[in-house]
């Protein structure tokens, strides 16, 4: 018989002992399934074989009544007894083949899965679909192995390419986390995403699950009616093709819009840079707050603009993870510099945590930085620099890393790389003088911020004008983590530096980096989108 295809995309597993007090379970499990969920499943960790017999039998009534499919956890005699779509196991409950052999043929088996290994063998068994977690940390299940994280999930999806066995990952999982999970937690090919999210806590444990279900489900939807549904871009400016001079007459236009609205752009940067990026970014139009308390986080994140996070002499990871997880809430452009991550081993590890918390808008490094985090040692590193001549293939370097880490990667150099993972751009313009005064690479991440703030306030901007024109079709801007055409930014944001650089070192005082340095300074302020225009040399490589 034929399997029902049943629509994971918010699952609700349930949880008797987080109810809030006072809180009836068939009440809330009632608001939640008017919220939007769209299957249940009865988890019992605790109750006898009576008890949950009672409690699933009355759960398929309700959801009956909703035409919502009901999984059972673990037990296959009570999923047997109440006639249930499914059952859920875990790796150590009862195997596939004995399951599958006891149920009727048309129900539904979903099995947990942590790694890739117990993926295969989830491929393997045929099960129809497979629970992926703990992504996030939770406390509604005692973890026994470490978390998935959101990066971890897209080595698993690749298992499945190619198969029709569906996947939901669980842990964590809420208003606040659930659109940065479905964005990350995709393959590098971009065609595997999450079918769907389980949720526990942040329903069950709501005094509003129908209102909890409903956001979550709002969220959900807008994801997956994004226009490019087989690249799972955290911004809406995937697919689109360019001609090399509509990405200069771009590049300008975005200065002369960044010199009218000086966006703000919060920097948590190194204390060698600070004040040099803070006038750097005044020079250049825009607005800098150089904050980096974690209570001030929340407050900075609604303020329209850019993050900037630069780890150069990393200090204050506490702040760094708390304002990248109010930047995707409130949908703002991160730029992360991994500045040395391939010194030291507590780099490596802070940018891990870092890139695994929030979704990066922009990654920009020099060489070595960008080897390491795309796990190549082809370039080496000492200390922040990088060493040696840069990759035999640059652009297969960004580009694989940009689908990695689904955000738009710039690899600066002797010529600048950029990629959103389709689209490559190299840029040739830039004095050499750059590269031997300090910082030079952290001022590109600020720039590269400012341009980034100014394209989601445009971006945002039109959205509310369109939505005042009664414009209906932009219901999936919600899905998205930034809107704004992020590649353009980072385009823009190098050209500004390198082509400063050029007009800096054409100065008469200039004589060596001391002089070079207020030049630099100086060119910025002046720097005209005519400049730009003119004198970038801009390729699309593919
Ligand atoms: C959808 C979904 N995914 C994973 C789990 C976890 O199941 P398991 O590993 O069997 O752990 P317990 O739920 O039995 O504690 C799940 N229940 N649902
Ligand atoms: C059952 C289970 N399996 C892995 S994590 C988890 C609990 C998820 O609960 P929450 O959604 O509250 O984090």
């Amino acid at each position: 018989m034929a399997k029902p295809s049943i629509d994971l995309s918010l699952y609700l597993v349930t949880g008797r002992e987080l109810l809030p007090p006072n809180k009836d379970y068939y009440e809330s499990l009632e608001e939640a399934l008017q919220g939007g969920v769209t299957v249940v499943q009865v988890r019992e960790k605790t109750a006898d074989t009576g008890e949950f017999l009672d409690i699933a039998s009355k759960t398929s009534s309700i959801c009956a009544k909703y035409g919502v499919p009901l999984i059972i956890n673990d037990r296959v005699d009570i999923a047997l007894a109440v006639n249930a779509a499914g059952v859920h196991i875990g790796q150590s409950d009862m195997p596939v083949s004995v399951t599958r052999r006891l149920l009727p043929s048309d129900c539904i088996i979903g099995k947990s899965v942590s790694d890739v290994e117990e993926a295969k063998v989830a491929l393997e068994e045929g099960v129809d679909y497979v629970g992926i977690g703990a992504i996030w940390a939770t406390t509604s299940k005692k973890l026994v192995r470490p978390v998935v994280g959101v990066r971890g999930v897209g080595e698993i999806l690749e298992v499945f390419l190619g198969s029709d066995i569906k996947t939901v990952g669980i842990g964590g999982l809420k208003s606040t986390t659930v659109l940065r999970t479905l964005h990350g937690a995709t393959t590098p090919c971009g065609t595997r995403t999450l079918d769907g999210v389980a949720v526990v806590s942040d329903i069950v444990a709501s005094p509003n699950p129908r209102g909890s279900a409903e956001l979550l489900s709002k969220l959900i939807r807008a994801f997956y009616s994004r226009p490019s549904p087989n690249f799972a871009f955290p911004f809406s400016a995937a697919h689109q093709s360019y001609t090399e001079d509509d990405i200069k007459s771009r590049a300008a236009g975005l200065l002369k819009t960044l010199k009218a609205i000086k966006p703000l752009v919060h920097q948590i940067t190194n204390t060698v840079v600070a004040t040099q990026s803070a006038n750097i970014t005044l020079a250049l139009g825009a607005s800098p707050i150089m904050a980096t308390a974690p209570q001030e986080m929340e407050d900075l994140s609604k303020i329209p603009g850019a993050l900037l996070v630069n780890i150069g002499t990393i200090a204050n990871k506490d702040g760094m993870l708390v304002a990248g997880r109010h930047a995707n809430l409130n949908r703002k452009p991160i730029v992360f510099d991994p500045v040395g991550v391939g010194a030291t081993s507590f780099r490596r590890a802070a940018a891990d945590e870092l890139l695994n918390s929030w979704q990066a808008t922009v990654i920009k490094g020099n060489a070595a930085e960008i080897g390491t985090l795309a796990k190549t040692a082809e370039v080496q590193s000492k200390g922040v620099d990088s060493v040696g001549s840069g990759f035999s293939d640059p652009v297969a370097i960004v580009k694989a890393l940009a689908r990695k880490e689904r955000c738009v990667v710039v690899m600066t150099g002797p010529q600048d790389y950029i990629s959103d993972g389709h689209t490559t751009i190299r840029l040739s313009n830039g004095d050499p003088m750059l590269a031997d005064i300090t910082g030079s690479g952290c001022i590109v991440g600020t720039v590269v911020a400012s341009f980034c703030g100014i394209s989601s306030i445009s971006a945002q901007k039109r959205l509310s004008a369109q939505r005042a024109a009664g414009q209906t079709d932009t219901d999936h801007k919600a899905g998205l983590l930034v809107d704004g055409n992020m590649l353009i930014a980072s385009v823009a944001g190098v050209l500004a530096i390198t082509v400063a650089s050029e007009l800096a070192v054409e100065r008469p005082e200039v004589r060596g980096t001391g002089t070079f340095l207020p030049a630099l300074i100086d060119a910025i302020y002046g720097l005209t989108p005519e400049d730009v225009a003119s004198r970038a040399k801009v390729e699309i490589i593919r």
